[in-house]
């Protein structure tokens, strides 16, 4: 499967490249949040703009060809930096850290401005993105992989911005499926509950290492 890279890089040079890709990463997350709350007048948008598209012309002097992708060491530590959830290269994911436990995985993420839908609460689509992953990666971390057939999420009540926390455990795995259930809660609230079910793929079966397979990264 094509996207899949595997490319070791030694733990040092790797912590430092995690560290760039972050600090990068959290400066244009600012700039979104400053530029959805901006009350400043038509001047300072032009100067911010001529910033902003410097900056861009610097970070086009060297590019991937694409996307990029998901790298991983030999070892079985991933890098899933361009995840639109988690990706630490990625300024418009949250970005959520997952944490896993024996029984359930979860994690707690400040969603501000930028993630509105309603006045004043999380966008829906948001909550649905956020379950996909944290459910998804969940079936990966307990050795039950797969790509999300289906996804129901059920929202109970409206979801206020700030900090929210989720929470997913495997249900049951059916052959190639793996049924997985989560929860968004907000203030000890639940606000939408959610069912997923994620399947190892054809191209999976039998075909992909077991370097692959096993591999649970930083994300
Ligand atoms: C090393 C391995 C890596 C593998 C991968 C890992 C990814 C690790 C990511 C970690 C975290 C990800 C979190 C974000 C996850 C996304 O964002 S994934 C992106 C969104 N999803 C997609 O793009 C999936 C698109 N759909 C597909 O690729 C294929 O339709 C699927 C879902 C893989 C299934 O196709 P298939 O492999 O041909 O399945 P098939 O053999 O026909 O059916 C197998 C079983 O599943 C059932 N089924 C098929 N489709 C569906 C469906 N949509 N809903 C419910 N049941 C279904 C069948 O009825 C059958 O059931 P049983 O007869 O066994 O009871």
């Amino acid at each position: 499967m094509s996207g899949y890279i595997q490319e070791d890089i030694d733990p040092e040079e790797l912590a430092h490249r995690s560290e760039l890709a972050s600090s990068i990463a959290g400066s244009v997350r600012e700039l979104i949040d400053a530029t959805v709350r901006t009350e400043v007048g038509e001047a300072d948008i032009a100067e911010a703009r001529r910033l902003i598209e410097a900056a861009t012309e610097i970070l086009r002097k060297d590019q991937l060809p694409g996307a990029y992708g998901i790298r991983f060491n030999t070892d079985g530590t991933k890098r899933s930096w361009g995840n639109a959830v988690l990706g630490r290269r990625n300024p418009i994911a949250p970005p959520i850290e997952l944490h896993h436990g024996a029984e359930f995985s979860w994690t707690e993420v400040d969603l501000g401005a930028a993630y509105e839908g309603p006045a004043g609460l999380v966008h829906g689509g948001v909550l649905a993105l956020i379950l996909d992953q944290l459910l998804g990666s969940t079936a990966e971390f307990q050795g039950v992989p797969g790509m999300t057939g289906t996804l129901n999420v059920r929202y109970r009540s409206a979801t206020p911005l700030g900090r929210i926390r989720g929470e997913a455990r495997v249900d049951r795995v059916e052959g190639v499926k793996t049924i997985v259930t989560g929860t968004i809660t907000r203030d000890g609230k639940v606000t939408a509950e959610a069912e997923g079910i994620f399947i190892l793929p054809k191209w999976a079966r039998g075909e992909v290492s077991d370097v692959l397979r096993k591999s649970v990264g930083e994300g």
